[in-house]
């Protein structure tokens, strides 16, 4: 698998400890900034991941701001891309088990480090169910359709 990850200057201290985490686990992965806690703009690094992702590049996104609120606002901007924050494991399991969530947003600022190692872990670990929640991620795409269809 291999997995993008980006965080806005909020984010860069937990980027830094998962990426060690996907080192541990041998997971292929990029970093796409910020490379610094410099202040930066959440938007740049939500959108670079999301395209990271929907164009096929990447099987997975993470994506880290103080909240994980702007960063996942703006990854899911992105058509094909579905970002769900994470700040729980059951939500983590479910995000992928029902939503097919190819982006995991975390916020810095809310969760402790080892709560968001656990987090990705699961998330990483968790399959898509399929079955009837296909057809409602199907759903998700169709709206997505709608709009590229109106040329919006
Ligand atoms: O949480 C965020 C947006 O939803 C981002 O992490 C930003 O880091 C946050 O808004 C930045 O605030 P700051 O006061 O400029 O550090």
């Amino acid at each position: 698998m291999k997995v993008v990850i980006a965080s806005d200057h909020g984010g860069f201290r937990l980027k830094q400890e998962i990426m060690k985490q996907l080192e541990s686990k041998s997971i292929e992965y990029e970093d796409y900034g910020a490379y610094s806690e410099e202040s930066v703009d959440y938007p740049d690094y939500g959108h670079k991941v999301g395209e990271a992702v929907a164009s096929g590049k990447f099987d997975r996104g993470i994506v880290i701001c103080g909240t994980g609120i702007g960063i996942s606002i703006a990854a899911n901007k992105v058509p094909g891309v579905r970002a769900a924050l994470c700040g729980d494991c059951f939500s983590a399991k479910a995000s992928r088990e029902h939503n097919n969530a190819n982006v995991l947003a975390l916020g810095e600022r809310v969760i402790g480090v080892e709560l968001a190692k656990m987090i990705v872990d699961i998330w990483l670990e968790t399959e898509f169910a399929g079955g009837r929640h296909e057809r409602r991620v199907n759903k998700i795409s169709d709206i997505e359709e709608k709009y590229r269809q109106m040329g919006k």
